[in-house]
């Protein structure tokens, strides 16, 4: 085992390693949106809405490596000794799990075009654009990490993050599968509660690097935000450079805050929607570029807000109904951008009428999902009642929570059964069918259930830049 995991008694001892699974989690942007393409800073937290990779290491004849990506429907089973070692592993082409990649490398990528694309032939283009995406991420960190002569693994993937609606699914998943082949290589320490200060860092940087390569082959031209929130958890400042990639600081104190998310089920394109305040700068300069100043002050005070004093903990009341009244200004100034949508005024309006907190569309709007910042001492049963709206006007809502833990383990892959007390393994079957990101959140959540026992996260203690 590469790491003290407080391993619980297992009923059946198999020869094989033990399933294990690891956990990301999405993210929302709640300051700074928009602003962010012109140089403003911009808040973006971890959110408890993560995916789920279980890992089960096949017997020593089965030389196969299966891609169960359950909630896009993709499964293929490939040959090990059929994938392109040679071009991955060339004299050349010098790499090690400790390497520093910031590009693809072409070669690699022409290699594992073949492979990629053998995969769910019978499904419509669209459709298996996105399956082959997400092969390709996995092929390329597989070759890279692993070896010609690994045992044969299936990784089964389920995740409660809506795909496509600007939560970070692809980031939470590429830091899922980077985690997962960094401990099968043993190339990481911990995570456990005495990990010496630093160290814990120089793993999660070590996962979000390569979680950043797998962002590349979904995305091309990746931020690398999305990334840097779900391995780290908790929340981070970034802000563009007029050239190479965002500087990112990492807010190791932000604190967990409820959250309710909606999502519009409104398709968006993130790139018209940045066109769009790009077309209204360039007719209303002045106006425009005042807006985008105030959403860098906000961002700004957010900021201090929560790194003062007074919202350490859970947040003290006074401070949450101050950062709360900032997002509400924060909606209205993206509204002005002319960046929200009938479906997520129609969010606010319905949130607004309960009193229940304050809203903001969250990432790049048109579409997308909404975040709402719970007052404190909700009634269940105003909750209830909106929610009873929202499925009727076909919006889905989340209970999440803000400033979620970062990138976990649950080695092995069993929790304790509360009436035997035994260790129970979890069942691949019942993974690979769980109804929803309820069922999934049941069977193996960290989620809501944030001190669930057994799984361990690596955590931030220092400031990153
Ligand atoms: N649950 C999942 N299972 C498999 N692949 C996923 C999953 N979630 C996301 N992806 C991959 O990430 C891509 C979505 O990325 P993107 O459009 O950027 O959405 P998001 O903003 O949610 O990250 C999908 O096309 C798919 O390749
Ligand atoms: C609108 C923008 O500020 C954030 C877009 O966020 P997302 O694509 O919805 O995660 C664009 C950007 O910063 O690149």
């Amino acid at each position: 085992m590469p790491f003290n995991s407080g391993f619980i008694g297992r009923k059946h001892s198999t020869p094989m390693a033990p399933p294990f699974m690891v956990s990301a989690p999405g993210k929302a942007i709640v300051f700074g949106e928009h602003a962010a393409v012109y140089g403003q800073p911009a808040l973006a937290a971890a959110i408890s809405l993560r995916s789920y990779l279980l890992v089960t290491t096949l017997s020593k004849s089965r030389r196969t490596v299966q891609l169960n990506f359950r909630d896009i429907g993709l499964n293929h089973t490939w040959e090990i000794a059929n994938l392109p070692w040679s071009t991955f592993h060339r004299p050349s082409r010098k790499h090690s799990y400790t390497s520093v990649v910031d590009s693809l490398d072409p070669d690699c990528l022409e290699a594992i075009i073949p492979h990629a694309e053998a995969v769910s032939k019978h499904l419509p283009d669209k459709e298996r654009k996105t399956h082959i995406k997400s092969t390709t991420a996995f092929l390329y960190l597989f070759l890279s990490l692993s070896s010609s002569t690994s045992p044969g693994f299936i990784y089964t993937l389920r995740s409660t993050i809506p795909i496509g609606a600007g939560l970070g699914s692809s980031a939470s998943v590429c830091v899922c599968l980077s985690a997962a082949l960094l401990l099968q290589t043993h190339a990481l320490a911990g995570p456990h509660p005495d990990q010496p200060p630093g160290e814990a860092e120089v793993q999660i940087e070590r996962i979000n690097r390569w979680a950043f390569v797998g962002e590349l082959c979904i995305h091309g031209d990746p931020s690398g935000v999305d990334n840097t929130v779900s391995a780290g958890g908790k929340a981070v400042i970034f802000q563009r450079n007029a050239s190479g990639p965002p500087s990112v600081t990492s807010l190791a104190n932000f604190p967990k805050l409820p959250l309710l998310l909606v999502d519009t089920r409104q398709s968006r394109s993130t790139a018209t929607q940045v066109e769009k305040v790009k077309i209204l700068k360039a007719n209303h300069p002045e106006l425009t570029q005042t807006i985008l100043d105030a959403i860098g002050k906000l961002t700004a005070s957010a900021l201090e807000l929560v790194s003062s004093a007074e919202f350490q903990g859970s947040g003290a009341s006074d401070a949450v109904q101050h950062l709360g009244t900032l997002i509400s200004i924060n909606h209205g100034l993206l509204v002005s951008l002319g960046v929200s949508h009938p479906r997520l005024e129609r969010v606010r309006e319905l949130v607004d009428y309960t009193n229940i907190g304050w809203t903001k569309l969250t990432g790049a709007g048109g579409g997308g999902c909404a975040i709402t910042l719970f007052r404190r001492d909700i009634e269940d049963e105003t909750i209830n009642e909106l929610e009873r709206k929202f499925n009727a006007e076909g919006f889905e809502k989340h209970e999440a929570m803000l400033g979620a833990d970062g990138v976990g383990v649950l080695w092995p892959a069993m929790f304790r059964n509360d009436t035997t007390g035994e260790g129970e393994e979890i069942d691949q079957e019942r993974f690979e069918n769980a109804d929803g990101a309820q069922g999934i959140d049941q069977l193996v959540g960290v989620g809501v259930q944030e001190d669930r026992e057994g799984w361990k996260f690596w955590t931030r203690d220092i400031a990153l830049r």
